[in-house]
């Protein structure tokens, strides 16, 4: 039997990030993937803010990044649309496009050179708990069955949890909460601007939104994430083909991948550790409920619970009383955001294709000075009263 401190299930990058901080605080980790090669196939569109990437003490390297984003278009139903980019705004958040297949191996190398062991092609089959609370995990890797046993799981599976559900911590996500994703990676895209994100919000995609994250040269990610609850009959892999094909910059563009995935965009689950257990990133639903952005505040999450694992470790106490301190720094630094946009989500899906076309007139006549995400939910208050009445207090 394998022996170790802390044990990460799934090297995403929420798990690299839990691995590479619990390793950086001097205890043992192995860090497992059931993937022959990580980020690879990615589930994403691989947008990401700059001012994230301090906290993280993470130096932005170029081999990551296809194209730096200086602004958004915001486009209504009837095809009225708001630039908001470097050309009429400053742009304090402006972003990056990732590649994420090279920026998750990346990472889960700077949690190697910390000095966690990686094991990739390995999967957890199930997990048990020992007299002593630790845990013991069936894991499969090339045909062969082991155990590992560790003082403390992290458990960084993705959307879909299986850890969660072995400990039995309660972190479900409703299906009225979990997103449906699909895209397309294509080249022959001809994008207005090449550093501008766009969004095409309403029926095009019911309980999301459709994007075109443009990644240099004529390349694209063109995706869009519905509620299945909301979208009737047509899948999401159907809204899909009709968005690219009635886009200017995606009609005559050519798939090179087709991407597939959920996003939990409920808010922070309810129990996000245990005994021996914490769960982070999208098994813990640290995912902007708003935007359905995951990949830093899956990082954060990491950090904290990979830094937490050591302390415990070190302090010879694994239990849940010990391991609160991880809840309260996830919460503090992201709990009132997720509430807040969790509420602005709600709001926004009562809304219908004429609301959102009036919102985007009002947006015409309107001078913003700079470009956040509650900027913009406070200049759909400013316009719509019936969101000064259900946003007003948290936003005003
Ligand atoms: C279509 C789409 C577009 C998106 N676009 C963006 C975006 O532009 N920006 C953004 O910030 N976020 C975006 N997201 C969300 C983002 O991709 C996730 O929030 C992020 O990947 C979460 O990271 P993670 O490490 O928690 O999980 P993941 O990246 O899902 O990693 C989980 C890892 O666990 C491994 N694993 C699972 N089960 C096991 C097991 N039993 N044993 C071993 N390994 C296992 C998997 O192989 C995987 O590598 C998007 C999501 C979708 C679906």
């Amino acid at each position: 039997m394998i022996k170790t401190d802390v044990l990460v299930i799934g090297a995403g990058p929420a798990g690299s990030s839990a691995a590479r901080f619990a390793a950086k605080g001097g205890v043992d980790v192995i860090l497992m993937d059931k993937k022959s090669e990580i980020g690879a196939p990615k589930r994403c569109a691989e947008g990401v803010s700059k001012k994230t990437f301090d906290k993280l003490d993470l130096e932005m390297d170029p081999h990551w990044v296809t194209q730096e984003i200086a602004g958004v278009r915001l486009v209504a139903p009837d095809g009225t649309d708001v630039w908001l980019d470097e050309d009429v705004i400053d742009l304090p958040e402006a972003g990056y496009i990732l590649e994420r297949k090279v920026f998750d191996k990346h990472m889960a190398m700077e949690a190697g050179r910390e000095g966690a062991q990686i094991k990739i092609k390995t999967q957890a089959k199930g997990l048990k708990r020992e007299e002593d609370g630790s845990f013991t995990v069936t894991c499969e890797s090339m045909g062969e069955t082991f155990d590992i046993n560790a003082k403390i799981i992290i458990g960084a599976d993705g959307p879909e949890s299986h850890v969660a559900r072995w400990a039995g911590l309660k972190a479900y996500t409703k299906p009225k909460h979990m997103e449906a994703g699909v895209q397309f990676e294509m080249c022959n895209a001809k994008m207005e601007k090449s550093n501008v994100l766009e969004f095409y919000f309403g029926s095009v995609a019911p309980g999301g939104y459709f994007w075109l994250f443009p990644k240099g040269d004529d390349i694209v990610n063109a995706g869009l994430a519905i509620i299945p609850d909301m979208a009737g009959d047509k899948s999401a892999y159907e809204y899909l083909v009709d968005a690219v094909n009635n886009c200017y910059a995606t009609k005559d563009a050519q798939p090179v991948e087709l991407n597939v995935g959920g996003d939990p965009v409920g808010g922070l689950v309810k129990e996000m550790y245990g005994d021996n257990i914490m769960l982070c990133g999208d098994a813990a639903s640290q995912v902007n409920p708003l935007t359905g952005g995951g990949i830093t505040n899956g990082m954060m999450g990491g950090r904290f619970a990979g830094e937490v694992a050591a302390e415990a470790i070190k302090a010879g106490d694994c239990s849940k009383d010990f391991l609160k301190k991880y809840e309260d720094l996830v919460k503090e630094e992201m709990g009132h955001e997720m509430q807040k946009y969790t509420k602005v989500c709600d709001y926004l899906w009562t809304l219908d294709d004429d609301d959102l076309n009036s919102i985007a007139h009002a947006f015409q006549d309107m001078e913003f000075t700079k470009i956040s995400t509650t900027e913009l939910v406070k200049a759909v208050i400013k316009v719509q009263p019936k969101a000064a009445l259900k946003l007003g207090k948290l936003f005003l």
